[in-house]
Protein backbone atom coordinates (compact mmCIF):
# COMPACT_ATOMS: atom_id res chain seq x y z
CA UNK A 1 0.00 0.00 0.00
CA UNK A 2 1.41 3.27 -0.72
CA UNK A 3 1.97 6.14 2.23
CA UNK A 4 -0.44 8.43 0.61
CA UNK A 5 -3.22 5.72 0.72
CA UNK A 6 -2.34 4.81 4.57
CA UNK A 7 -2.09 8.57 4.98
CA UNK A 8 -5.68 8.66 3.50
CA UNK A 9 -6.63 5.47 5.55
CA UNK A 10 -5.26 6.80 9.02
CA UNK A 11 -7.37 10.03 8.29
CA UNK A 12 -10.57 8.41 7.72
CA UNK A 13 -10.37 6.23 11.32
CA UNK A 14 -9.65 9.15 12.79
CA UNK A 15 -12.80 10.73 11.59
CA UNK A 16 -14.16 8.06 12.32
CA UNK A 17 -13.09 7.62 16.13
CA UNK A 18 -13.50 11.97 16.77
CA UNK A 19 -17.21 11.17 15.00
CA UNK A 20 -17.72 8.39 17.34
CA UNK A 21 -16.56 10.43 20.50
CA UNK A 22 -18.38 13.43 19.78
CA UNK A 23 -21.22 11.90 19.26
CA UNK A 24 -20.80 9.95 22.83
CA UNK A 25 -20.04 13.41 24.55
CA UNK A 26 -22.52 15.80 22.86
CA UNK A 27 -25.48 13.85 21.48
CA UNK A 28 -25.43 10.66 23.72
CA UNK A 29 -25.05 12.97 26.84
CA UNK A 30 -28.33 14.67 26.08
CA UNK A 31 -29.94 11.86 24.61
CA UNK A 32 -29.65 8.14 25.57
CA UNK A 33 -29.72 5.04 23.52
CA UNK A 34 -33.10 3.67 24.10
CA UNK A 35 -33.23 1.31 26.60
CA UNK A 36 -31.66 -2.16 27.05
CA UNK A 37 -29.88 -4.66 28.51
CA UNK A 38 -26.28 -3.60 29.23
CA UNK A 39 -23.75 -4.82 27.25
CA UNK A 40 -20.23 -6.20 26.95
CA UNK A 41 -17.52 -4.35 25.02
CA UNK A 42 -17.08 -4.73 21.52
CA UNK A 43 -19.77 -7.75 21.17
CA UNK A 44 -22.64 -5.45 23.26
CA UNK A 45 -25.76 -7.62 23.65
CA UNK A 46 -24.77 -10.22 20.84
CA UNK A 47 -25.98 -13.34 24.37
CA UNK A 48 -28.88 -11.35 25.21
CA UNK A 49 -30.43 -11.52 21.75
CA UNK A 50 -33.66 -13.85 22.37
CA UNK A 51 -32.81 -17.27 20.28
CA UNK A 52 -36.59 -18.06 19.96
CA UNK A 53 -39.98 -16.78 20.57
CA UNK A 54 -38.50 -13.33 20.50
CA UNK A 55 -41.63 -11.58 20.11
CA UNK A 56 -42.49 -12.60 23.36
CA UNK A 57 -39.55 -12.13 25.06
CA UNK A 58 -38.65 -9.05 24.24
CA UNK A 59 -41.85 -7.65 24.96
CA UNK A 60 -41.17 -8.83 28.75
CA UNK A 61 -37.49 -7.89 28.75
CA UNK A 62 -38.87 -4.13 27.86
CA UNK A 63 -37.95 -2.01 30.53
CA UNK A 64 -40.91 -1.06 32.94
CA UNK A 65 -41.84 2.85 31.20
CA UNK A 66 -40.26 2.62 27.72
CA UNK A 67 -42.27 0.31 24.44
CA UNK A 68 -38.86 0.70 22.45
CA UNK A 69 -35.72 -1.79 22.99
CA UNK A 70 -32.53 -1.31 22.07
CA UNK A 71 -29.82 -3.93 21.60
CA UNK A 72 -26.82 -3.61 19.94
CA UNK A 73 -25.43 -6.75 18.37
CA UNK A 74 -21.15 -6.70 17.62
CA UNK A 75 -21.76 -2.97 16.25
CA UNK A 76 -25.61 -3.76 14.62
CA UNK A 77 -28.09 -1.38 16.26
CA UNK A 78 -31.09 -2.71 16.80
CA UNK A 79 -34.71 -0.97 17.99
CA UNK A 80 -37.69 -3.23 19.15
CA UNK A 81 -41.23 -1.46 19.10
CA UNK A 82 -43.13 -2.72 21.13
CA UNK A 83 -46.09 -0.39 20.79
CA UNK A 84 -48.88 0.67 18.58
CA UNK A 85 -48.02 3.89 19.33
CA UNK A 86 -44.28 3.96 18.74
CA UNK A 87 -44.69 1.83 15.61
CA UNK A 88 -47.33 4.59 14.02
CA UNK A 89 -44.91 7.42 15.05
CA UNK A 90 -41.94 6.27 13.47
CA UNK A 91 -42.48 3.92 10.65
CA UNK A 92 -46.05 6.21 9.16
CA UNK A 93 -45.05 9.26 10.70
CA UNK A 94 -41.64 9.17 10.09
CA UNK A 95 -41.41 6.89 6.49
CA UNK A 96 -39.16 8.40 5.27
CA UNK A 97 -36.62 7.17 7.26
CA UNK A 98 -37.77 3.47 7.84
CA UNK A 99 -38.92 2.12 4.91
CA UNK A 100 -35.95 0.84 3.81
CA UNK A 101 -34.65 -3.60 4.31
CA UNK A 102 -31.08 -4.31 5.47
CA UNK A 103 -28.55 -5.93 2.89
CA UNK A 104 -28.49 -9.70 2.95
CA UNK A 105 -25.45 -10.75 1.37
CA UNK A 106 -25.56 -14.47 1.31
CA UNK A 107 -28.88 -14.08 -0.19
CA UNK A 108 -28.03 -11.59 -2.42
CA UNK A 109 -25.48 -14.38 -3.77
CA UNK A 110 -28.21 -16.80 -4.57
CA UNK A 111 -30.30 -14.59 -6.16
CA UNK A 112 -33.07 -13.44 -3.92
CA UNK A 113 -32.35 -9.77 -4.61
CA UNK A 114 -35.36 -10.39 -7.38
CA UNK A 115 -37.69 -10.39 -4.33
CA UNK A 116 -39.79 -7.15 -4.26
CA UNK A 117 -39.76 -8.02 -0.53
CA UNK A 118 -36.44 -7.18 -0.04
CA UNK A 119 -36.23 -4.51 -2.69
CA UNK A 120 -34.73 -1.05 -0.66
CA UNK A 121 -36.90 1.30 -0.37
CA UNK A 122 -36.96 3.49 -4.25
CA UNK A 123 -37.99 4.15 -7.64
CA UNK A 124 -37.60 0.78 -8.34
CA UNK A 125 -39.61 -0.77 -5.70
CA UNK A 126 -42.59 1.57 -6.56
CA UNK A 127 -42.22 0.02 -9.79
CA UNK A 128 -42.95 -3.48 -8.36
CA UNK A 129 -45.84 -1.39 -5.93
CA UNK A 130 -47.94 0.22 -8.62
CA UNK A 131 -47.77 -3.11 -10.60
CA UNK A 132 -49.28 -4.84 -7.82
CA UNK A 133 -51.72 -2.53 -6.64
CA UNK A 134 -52.95 -2.82 -10.23
CA UNK A 135 -54.31 -6.39 -9.55
CA UNK A 136 -54.86 -6.89 -6.25
CA UNK A 137 -56.44 -3.54 -4.83
CA UNK A 138 -59.78 -3.91 -3.66
CA UNK A 139 -61.28 -2.63 -6.01
CA UNK A 140 -59.87 -5.25 -8.64
CA UNK A 141 -60.30 -7.96 -6.63
CA UNK A 142 -63.74 -9.02 -8.01
CA UNK A 143 -63.11 -9.06 -11.47
CA UNK A 144 -60.28 -12.00 -11.59
CA UNK A 145 -58.99 -13.31 -8.03
CA UNK A 146 -62.11 -13.71 -6.27
CA UNK A 147 -63.53 -15.92 -8.88
CA UNK A 148 -60.04 -17.74 -8.84
CA UNK A 149 -60.65 -18.33 -4.96
CA UNK A 150 -64.10 -19.23 -5.35
CA UNK A 151 -63.17 -21.86 -7.73
CA UNK A 152 -60.59 -23.01 -5.43
CA UNK A 153 -62.29 -23.36 -2.40
CA UNK A 154 -64.60 -25.75 -3.98
CA UNK A 155 -61.68 -28.47 -4.87
CA UNK A 156 -60.74 -27.31 -1.07
CA UNK A 157 -63.83 -28.67 0.55
CA UNK A 158 -63.53 -31.84 -1.70
CA UNK A 159 -60.55 -32.33 -0.52
CA UNK A 160 -61.35 -32.35 3.13
CA UNK A 161 -64.06 -34.54 2.53
CA UNK A 162 -62.17 -37.10 0.97
CA UNK A 163 -59.31 -37.04 2.89
CA UNK A 164 -59.84 -34.78 5.83
CA UNK A 165 -56.98 -35.98 7.74
CA UNK A 166 -54.40 -34.26 5.52
CA UNK A 167 -56.10 -30.94 6.19
CA UNK A 168 -52.86 -29.43 6.31
CA UNK A 169 -51.54 -30.17 3.02
CA UNK A 170 -54.95 -29.47 1.60
CA UNK A 171 -54.69 -25.71 3.18
CA UNK A 172 -51.68 -25.02 1.32
CA UNK A 173 -52.80 -26.33 -1.70
CA UNK A 174 -55.57 -24.15 -1.20
CA UNK A 175 -53.84 -20.78 -0.57
CA UNK A 176 -50.46 -21.84 -3.37
CA UNK A 177 -52.32 -23.33 -5.88
CA UNK A 178 -54.63 -20.17 -6.24
CA UNK A 179 -51.87 -18.23 -6.00
CA UNK A 180 -50.24 -20.10 -8.81
CA UNK A 181 -52.97 -20.03 -10.45
CA UNK A 182 -53.86 -16.29 -10.19
CA UNK A 183 -50.11 -15.21 -10.60
CA UNK A 184 -49.35 -17.54 -13.92
CA UNK A 185 -52.63 -19.38 -15.19
CA UNK A 186 -51.28 -22.83 -13.76
CA UNK A 187 -53.94 -25.41 -12.95
CA UNK A 188 -52.87 -26.96 -9.93
CA UNK A 189 -54.67 -29.98 -9.37
CA UNK A 190 -52.32 -31.95 -6.72
CA UNK A 191 -49.70 -31.52 -4.12
CA UNK A 192 -47.49 -33.19 -6.39
CA UNK A 193 -47.51 -31.08 -9.66
CA UNK A 194 -44.28 -30.04 -11.18
CA UNK A 195 -44.72 -26.02 -10.87
CA UNK A 196 -45.88 -26.42 -7.05
CA UNK A 197 -42.60 -28.30 -6.28
CA UNK A 198 -40.52 -25.74 -8.37
CA UNK A 199 -41.82 -23.04 -6.20
CA UNK A 200 -41.34 -25.23 -2.40
CA UNK A 201 -38.06 -26.30 -3.24
CA UNK A 202 -37.03 -22.47 -3.92
CA UNK A 203 -38.92 -21.40 -0.92
CA UNK A 204 -36.85 -23.86 0.93
CA UNK A 205 -33.83 -22.56 -0.71
CA UNK A 206 -34.64 -19.21 0.60
CA UNK A 207 -35.47 -19.63 4.00
CA UNK A 208 -31.73 -21.85 4.33
CA UNK A 209 -29.67 -18.54 2.54
CA UNK A 210 -31.52 -16.49 5.23
CA UNK A 211 -31.25 -17.67 8.19
CA UNK A 212 -29.86 -15.13 10.61
CA UNK A 213 -26.06 -15.39 11.79
CA UNK A 214 -25.48 -18.53 9.84
CA UNK A 215 -22.87 -17.45 7.21
CA UNK A 216 -20.04 -15.45 7.42
CA UNK A 217 -20.48 -13.33 4.93
CA UNK A 218 -23.82 -11.69 6.31
CA UNK A 219 -21.37 -10.05 8.97
CA UNK A 220 -18.46 -9.69 6.96
CA UNK A 221 -19.91 -8.42 3.44
CA UNK A 222 -16.70 -8.01 1.78
CA UNK A 223 -16.03 -11.54 1.48
CA UNK A 224 -18.18 -11.95 -1.14
CA UNK A 225 -15.64 -11.01 -3.52
CA UNK A 226 -13.22 -13.45 -2.91
CA UNK A 227 -12.88 -16.21 -5.31
CA UNK A 228 -14.79 -19.62 -3.83
CA UNK A 229 -12.02 -22.24 -4.09
CA UNK A 230 -10.13 -20.26 -0.78
CA UNK A 231 -10.97 -21.82 2.55
CA UNK A 232 -13.63 -20.32 3.99
CA UNK A 233 -15.76 -19.40 1.13
CA UNK A 234 -17.66 -21.84 1.39
CA UNK A 235 -20.97 -20.04 1.32
CA UNK A 236 -20.47 -19.37 -2.06
CA UNK A 237 -20.90 -22.97 -3.32
CA UNK A 238 -23.90 -23.15 -1.35
CA UNK A 239 -25.38 -19.84 -2.89
CA UNK A 240 -24.70 -21.13 -6.11
CA UNK A 241 -26.78 -24.84 -5.54
CA UNK A 242 -29.55 -22.78 -3.93
CA UNK A 243 -29.75 -20.37 -6.60
CA UNK A 244 -30.51 -22.76 -9.22
CA UNK A 245 -34.14 -23.72 -7.58
CA UNK A 246 -34.30 -20.13 -6.84
CA UNK A 247 -33.80 -19.03 -10.56
CA UNK A 248 -35.68 -22.05 -11.59
CA UNK A 249 -38.93 -20.60 -10.12
CA UNK A 250 -38.63 -17.15 -11.23
CA UNK A 251 -37.88 -18.02 -15.14
CA UNK A 252 -39.57 -21.71 -15.66
CA UNK A 253 -42.69 -20.27 -14.38
CA UNK A 254 -43.01 -16.87 -16.76
CA UNK A 255 -41.42 -19.53 -19.57
CA UNK A 256 -44.69 -21.26 -19.27
CA UNK A 257 -46.80 -18.38 -19.43
CA UNK A 258 -45.22 -16.67 -22.51
CA UNK A 259 -45.18 -20.72 -24.21
CA UNK A 260 -48.64 -20.61 -23.89
CA UNK A 261 -49.55 -17.04 -25.22
CA UNK A 262 -47.59 -17.56 -28.20
CA UNK A 263 -49.58 -21.11 -28.90
CA UNK A 264 -52.79 -18.58 -27.80
CA UNK A 265 -53.73 -21.13 -24.92
CA UNK A 266 -52.62 -18.83 -22.05
CA UNK A 267 -55.16 -18.60 -19.06
CA UNK A 268 -56.38 -15.00 -17.98
CA UNK A 269 -53.46 -14.70 -15.34
CA UNK A 270 -51.38 -11.67 -13.79
CA UNK A 271 -48.83 -12.71 -16.22
CA UNK A 272 -50.43 -12.91 -19.66
CA UNK A 273 -52.84 -9.70 -18.80
CA UNK A 274 -49.64 -7.29 -17.73
CA UNK A 275 -47.67 -8.90 -20.44
CA UNK A 276 -49.94 -8.18 -23.35
CA UNK A 277 -51.15 -4.97 -21.64
CA UNK A 278 -47.23 -4.24 -22.43
CA UNK A 279 -47.64 -5.22 -25.94
CA UNK A 280 -50.60 -3.40 -26.76
CA UNK A 281 -49.38 0.06 -25.39
CA UNK A 282 -46.01 -0.30 -26.70
CA UNK A 283 -44.42 -0.18 -23.47
CA UNK A 284 -42.98 -3.75 -23.28
CA UNK A 285 -38.83 -3.55 -22.26
CA UNK A 286 -37.28 -6.32 -21.44
CA UNK A 287 -36.25 -4.19 -17.85
CA UNK A 288 -41.05 -4.31 -17.62
CA UNK A 289 -40.69 -7.72 -17.94
CA UNK A 290 -38.36 -8.12 -15.13
CA UNK A 291 -40.10 -6.41 -13.23
CA UNK A 292 -43.37 -8.58 -13.62
CA UNK A 293 -41.61 -11.38 -13.67
CA UNK A 294 -39.70 -10.71 -10.46
CA UNK A 295 -42.58 -9.37 -8.77
CA UNK A 296 -44.49 -12.43 -9.46
CA UNK A 297 -41.89 -14.70 -8.06
CA UNK A 298 -42.28 -12.99 -4.97
CA UNK A 299 -45.90 -13.44 -4.52
CA UNK A 300 -46.02 -17.36 -3.63
CA UNK A 301 -43.82 -16.71 -1.13
CA UNK A 302 -45.32 -13.78 0.59
CA UNK A 303 -48.91 -15.05 0.22
CA UNK A 304 -48.80 -19.17 0.50
CA UNK A 305 -47.56 -19.75 4.30
CA UNK A 306 -49.03 -16.41 5.75
CA UNK A 307 -52.89 -17.35 4.49
CA UNK A 308 -52.40 -20.99 5.28
CA UNK A 309 -50.83 -20.70 8.62
CA UNK A 310 -53.73 -18.20 9.61
CA UNK A 311 -56.15 -20.66 8.72
CA UNK A 312 -54.31 -23.47 10.33
CA UNK A 313 -54.86 -21.37 13.46
CA UNK A 314 -58.24 -21.08 13.04
CA UNK A 315 -58.66 -24.58 12.90
CA UNK A 316 -56.59 -24.59 16.06
CA UNK A 317 -58.88 -21.67 17.56
CA UNK A 318 -61.86 -23.63 16.86
CA UNK A 319 -60.74 -26.64 18.43
CA UNK A 320 -59.47 -24.84 22.03
CA UNK A 321 -62.54 -23.12 21.84
CA UNK A 322 -65.72 -25.26 20.73
CA UNK A 323 -67.62 -22.27 21.80
CA UNK A 324 -67.08 -20.42 19.28
CA UNK A 325 -67.21 -22.92 16.59
CA UNK A 326 -70.91 -23.35 17.45
CA UNK A 327 -71.73 -19.83 17.42
CA UNK A 328 -69.51 -19.65 13.77
CA UNK A 329 -71.96 -22.34 12.59
CA UNK A 330 -75.12 -20.74 14.16
CA UNK A 331 -74.09 -17.10 12.50
CA UNK A 332 -73.72 -18.92 9.07
CA UNK A 333 -76.33 -21.04 9.12
CA UNK A 334 -79.08 -17.94 9.74
CA UNK A 335 -77.31 -15.82 7.15
CA UNK A 336 -77.28 -19.05 4.29
CA UNK A 337 -80.13 -21.52 5.08
CA UNK A 338 -78.99 -25.37 4.65
CA UNK A 339 -78.76 -25.54 0.92
CA UNK A 340 -76.22 -24.24 -0.78
CA UNK A 341 -72.27 -22.92 -0.06
CA UNK A 342 -71.21 -19.17 0.92
CA UNK A 343 -69.76 -16.82 -1.80
CA UNK A 344 -68.63 -13.92 -2.26
CA UNK A 345 -72.19 -12.30 -2.44
CA UNK A 346 -72.35 -13.22 1.02
CA UNK A 347 -69.26 -10.71 2.43
CA UNK A 348 -70.56 -8.47 4.79
CA UNK A 349 -73.80 -9.90 5.95
CA UNK A 350 -71.97 -12.68 8.39
CA UNK A 351 -70.27 -10.57 11.53
CA UNK A 352 -69.35 -13.58 13.11
CA UNK A 353 -67.27 -14.50 10.33
CA UNK A 354 -64.98 -11.25 9.99
CA UNK A 355 -64.62 -11.59 13.35
CA UNK A 356 -63.30 -14.99 13.75
CA UNK A 357 -60.56 -13.95 10.76
CA UNK A 358 -59.74 -10.67 13.45
CA UNK A 359 -59.37 -12.52 15.79
CA UNK A 360 -57.01 -14.93 13.99
CA UNK A 361 -54.30 -12.36 12.81
CA UNK A 362 -54.36 -10.55 16.01
CA UNK A 363 -54.32 -13.93 18.10
CA UNK A 364 -51.51 -15.64 16.42
CA UNK A 365 -49.88 -12.92 14.11
CA UNK A 366 -48.05 -15.28 11.49
CA UNK A 367 -45.43 -12.85 11.37
CA UNK A 368 -44.59 -11.75 14.95
CA UNK A 369 -42.23 -9.67 14.99
CA UNK A 370 -42.17 -7.83 11.28
CA UNK A 371 -39.94 -7.17 8.70
CA UNK A 372 -36.62 -5.15 9.09
CA UNK A 373 -36.73 -1.52 8.53
CA UNK A 374 -33.87 0.64 8.39
CA UNK A 375 -33.25 3.89 8.57
CA UNK A 376 -31.59 5.04 5.78
CA UNK A 377 -28.67 7.61 6.08
CA UNK A 378 -29.52 9.47 8.93
CA UNK A 379 -30.37 8.78 12.90
CA UNK A 380 -33.23 9.84 14.46
CA UNK A 381 -34.19 11.44 17.95
CA UNK A 382 -37.87 10.26 19.45
CA UNK A 383 -39.13 10.48 23.03
CA UNK A 384 -35.53 11.95 24.21
CA UNK A 385 -33.51 9.17 23.08
CA UNK A 386 -31.01 8.51 20.10
CA UNK A 387 -31.61 6.22 17.38
CA UNK A 388 -28.12 5.45 15.40
CA UNK A 389 -28.32 5.60 11.63
CA UNK A 390 -28.75 1.91 9.80
CA UNK A 391 -30.26 0.60 13.07
CA UNK A 392 -32.67 -2.43 12.27
CA UNK A 393 -35.77 -1.76 13.37
CA UNK A 394 -38.47 -4.80 14.12
CA UNK A 395 -42.25 -4.47 14.96
CA UNK A 396 -43.63 -6.41 18.01
CA UNK A 397 -46.53 -7.28 15.98
CA UNK A 398 -47.67 -9.94 18.59
CA UNK A 399 -46.63 -7.65 21.42
CA UNK A 400 -49.03 -4.87 19.91
CA UNK A 401 -52.03 -7.09 19.43
CA UNK A 402 -51.64 -8.40 23.02
CA UNK A 403 -52.40 -5.44 23.96
CA UNK A 404 -54.85 -5.77 27.23
CA UNK A 405 -55.82 -2.77 27.46
CA UNK A 406 -56.70 -2.81 23.72
CA UNK A 407 -58.09 -6.44 23.37
CA UNK A 408 -59.15 -7.14 27.16
CA UNK A 409 -57.37 -9.34 29.87
CA UNK A 410 -57.92 -12.55 27.87
CA UNK A 411 -55.79 -11.97 25.32
CA UNK A 412 -54.16 -15.29 24.95
CA UNK A 413 -57.49 -16.67 24.22
CA UNK A 414 -59.01 -17.11 20.70
CA UNK A 415 -61.86 -15.24 20.97
CA UNK A 416 -63.97 -13.80 18.22
CA UNK A 417 -66.52 -12.20 19.84
CA UNK A 418 -64.17 -9.42 21.35
CA UNK A 419 -64.74 -8.07 18.10
CA UNK A 420 -68.52 -7.95 18.85
CA UNK A 421 -71.40 -5.72 19.98
CA UNK A 422 -73.96 -8.05 22.36
CA UNK A 423 -76.51 -7.63 19.20
CA UNK A 424 -73.77 -9.32 17.23
CA UNK A 425 -72.90 -6.70 14.58
CA UNK A 426 -69.29 -6.05 14.21
CA UNK A 427 -67.96 -3.77 17.34
CA UNK A 428 -66.40 -0.25 15.58
CA UNK A 429 -64.82 0.36 19.18
CA UNK A 430 -62.16 -2.37 19.47
CA UNK A 431 -59.79 -1.26 16.95
CA UNK A 432 -58.60 -3.79 13.26
CA UNK A 433 -55.80 -6.07 13.53
CA UNK A 434 -53.58 -3.92 10.87
CA UNK A 435 -50.87 -4.47 13.27
CA UNK A 436 -50.75 -8.11 10.87
CA UNK A 437 -50.02 -6.48 8.06
CA UNK A 438 -47.13 -4.37 9.23
CA UNK A 439 -47.10 -0.32 8.91
CA UNK A 440 -46.14 2.25 7.05
CA UNK A 441 -44.88 2.33 3.27
CA UNK A 442 -44.11 -1.57 3.43
CA UNK A 443 -47.61 -2.39 4.49
CA UNK A 444 -48.58 -5.63 3.11
CA UNK A 445 -49.98 -5.05 -0.31
CA UNK A 446 -52.00 -8.48 -0.07
CA UNK A 447 -53.92 -7.29 2.65
CA UNK A 448 -57.40 -7.38 0.81
CA UNK A 449 -56.82 -10.23 -0.76
CA UNK A 450 -55.85 -12.17 2.54
CA UNK A 451 -58.78 -10.59 4.06
CA UNK A 452 -60.86 -12.20 1.16
CA UNK A 453 -59.50 -15.45 1.15
CA UNK A 454 -59.16 -16.00 4.45
CA UNK A 455 -63.81 -14.75 4.54
CA UNK A 456 -64.54 -17.41 2.24
CA UNK A 457 -62.07 -20.28 3.59
CA UNK A 458 -63.65 -19.15 7.48
CA UNK A 459 -67.49 -19.39 5.82
CA UNK A 460 -66.94 -22.44 3.80
CA UNK A 461 -65.24 -24.31 7.24
CA UNK A 462 -68.23 -22.81 9.45
CA UNK A 463 -71.21 -24.01 6.77
CA UNK A 464 -69.82 -27.40 5.79
CA UNK A 465 -67.52 -29.14 8.35
CA UNK A 466 -67.13 -29.80 12.32
CA UNK A 467 -63.92 -30.03 14.21
CA UNK A 468 -63.02 -31.54 17.39
CA UNK A 469 -59.88 -32.51 18.88
CA UNK A 470 -58.62 -36.28 18.54
CA UNK A 471 -60.01 -39.33 20.52
CA UNK A 472 -57.97 -41.74 22.28
CA UNK A 473 -59.40 -45.36 22.63
CA UNK A 474 -62.13 -45.20 25.25
CA UNK A 475 -63.57 -42.37 23.65
CA UNK A 476 -61.86 -39.63 25.29
CA UNK A 477 -60.75 -36.19 24.04
CA UNK A 478 -56.56 -36.14 23.49
CA UNK A 479 -55.19 -33.07 25.19
CA UNK A 480 -53.59 -30.77 22.33
CA UNK A 481 -50.07 -29.64 22.77
CA UNK A 482 -49.18 -27.22 19.84
CA UNK A 483 -46.15 -25.66 20.02
CA UNK A 484 -45.24 -22.62 17.32
CA UNK A 485 -42.15 -23.32 15.02
CA UNK A 486 -40.46 -19.44 14.64
CA UNK A 487 -39.27 -18.82 10.92
CA UNK A 488 -39.54 -15.61 8.70
CA UNK A 489 -43.42 -17.19 8.87
CA UNK A 490 -44.32 -18.73 12.59
CA UNK A 491 -46.82 -21.24 12.40
CA UNK A 492 -48.25 -23.88 14.68
CA UNK A 493 -46.65 -27.07 14.83
CA UNK A 494 -48.51 -29.99 12.99
CA UNK A 495 -51.57 -30.93 15.10
CA UNK A 496 -54.45 -33.63 14.86
CA UNK A 497 -58.09 -32.88 14.24
CA UNK A 498 -61.30 -34.67 13.59
CA UNK A 499 -62.86 -33.43 10.38
CA UNK A 500 -66.52 -34.41 9.44
CA UNK A 501 -69.24 -32.67 7.37
CA UNK A 502 -72.00 -31.32 9.11
CA UNK A 503 -74.71 -32.82 6.82
CA UNK A 504 -75.38 -35.40 4.39
CA UNK A 505 -76.66 -32.58 2.34
CA UNK A 506 -73.89 -30.39 2.62
CA UNK A 507 -71.77 -33.44 1.27
CA UNK A 508 -74.11 -33.71 -1.19
CA UNK A 509 -73.50 -29.96 -2.51
CA UNK A 510 -69.61 -30.20 -2.42
CA UNK A 511 -69.88 -33.48 -4.66
CA UNK A 512 -72.06 -31.82 -7.20
CA UNK A 513 -70.08 -28.63 -7.46
CA UNK A 514 -67.20 -30.48 -7.94
CA UNK A 515 -68.50 -32.86 -10.55
CA UNK A 516 -69.50 -30.04 -12.42
CA UNK A 517 -66.21 -27.50 -12.08
CA UNK A 518 -64.06 -31.23 -13.00
CA UNK A 519 -66.52 -31.51 -16.38
CA UNK A 520 -66.75 -27.91 -17.75
C1 LIG B 1 -52.69 -13.49 6.51
C2 LIG B 1 -52.03 -13.14 5.44
C3 LIG B 1 -50.89 -12.17 5.41
C4 LIG B 1 -50.24 -11.52 6.42
C5 LIG B 1 -50.51 -11.61 7.93
C6 LIG B 1 -49.20 -10.71 5.82
C7 LIG B 1 -48.33 -9.90 6.53
C8 LIG B 1 -47.32 -9.15 5.95
C9 LIG B 1 -46.38 -8.34 6.69
C10 LIG B 1 -46.34 -8.18 8.21
C11 LIG B 1 -45.54 -7.77 5.79
C12 LIG B 1 -44.35 -6.88 6.10
C13 LIG B 1 -44.79 -5.45 6.28
C14 LIG B 1 -43.64 -4.56 6.73
O1 LIG B 1 -42.52 -4.75 6.32
O2 LIG B 1 -43.91 -3.67 7.53
C15 LIG B 1 -45.93 -8.22 4.47
C16 LIG B 1 -45.31 -7.85 3.30
C17 LIG B 1 -45.68 -8.31 2.06
N1 LIG B 1 -46.76 -9.11 1.76
FE1 LIG B 1 -48.07 -9.90 3.08
N2 LIG B 1 -49.23 -10.89 4.47
C18 LIG B 1 -50.26 -11.75 4.17
C19 LIG B 1 -50.64 -12.19 2.92
C20 LIG B 1 -50.10 -11.75 1.73
C21 LIG B 1 -50.58 -12.13 0.42
C22 LIG B 1 -51.79 -13.04 0.16
C23 LIG B 1 -49.75 -11.54 -0.50
C24 LIG B 1 -49.78 -11.58 -2.00
C25 LIG B 1 -50.76 -12.02 -2.73
C26 LIG B 1 -48.74 -10.79 0.25
C27 LIG B 1 -47.72 -10.07 -0.31
C28 LIG B 1 -46.78 -9.33 0.41
C29 LIG B 1 -45.64 -8.65 -0.21
C30 LIG B 1 -45.30 -8.66 -1.69
C31 LIG B 1 -44.96 -8.00 0.83
C32 LIG B 1 -43.71 -7.13 0.73
C33 LIG B 1 -44.10 -5.66 0.65
C34 LIG B 1 -42.93 -4.73 0.57
O3 LIG B 1 -41.82 -5.09 0.93
O4 LIG B 1 -43.13 -3.58 0.15
N3 LIG B 1 -48.99 -10.94 1.59
N4 LIG B 1 -47.03 -9.04 4.60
Amino acid sequence: MSSSMLDLLSFAVFIFFVQRLWIHFTVHRRFPLPPGPKGWPIIGNLFDLPKEKAYFTNRHTALTDSDLLYFNAAGTSMLILNSAEVANDLLVGRWKMYSDRPPLPMAYLAGVDFSFALLSYGDNWRKHRSLLKRELSPLHLPAYQKPQLQESMIKFLHNLLETPQQFESHVHLLFGGTLLSSAYGLSIEDPGDYYLMLVKEAMRAIGEVMIPGTYIVDIFPVLRYLPAWLPGVSFKKKAAQERVFIDGMIHETMSFVKKDMKNGMAKSSIASRQLQKMHDEGTWSEEEETVLRNLLASLYGAGTDTTAATTMNIILGFLLNPDSLKKGQAAVDAALGFDRLPNYGDEGKIPYVDAVVMEALRWQPVVPLSMNLLTIENADIYGGHYIPANTIVLENTWAILHDPATYGEDVDQFRPGRFLNPDGTLNNAVPYPSAAFGYGRRTCPGKSYAQSALWLTVASLLSCFDFSKPVNEKGEEIHLSVDYIDGLITHPSTFECIIRPRSKVVERLIRQKREQQVLS
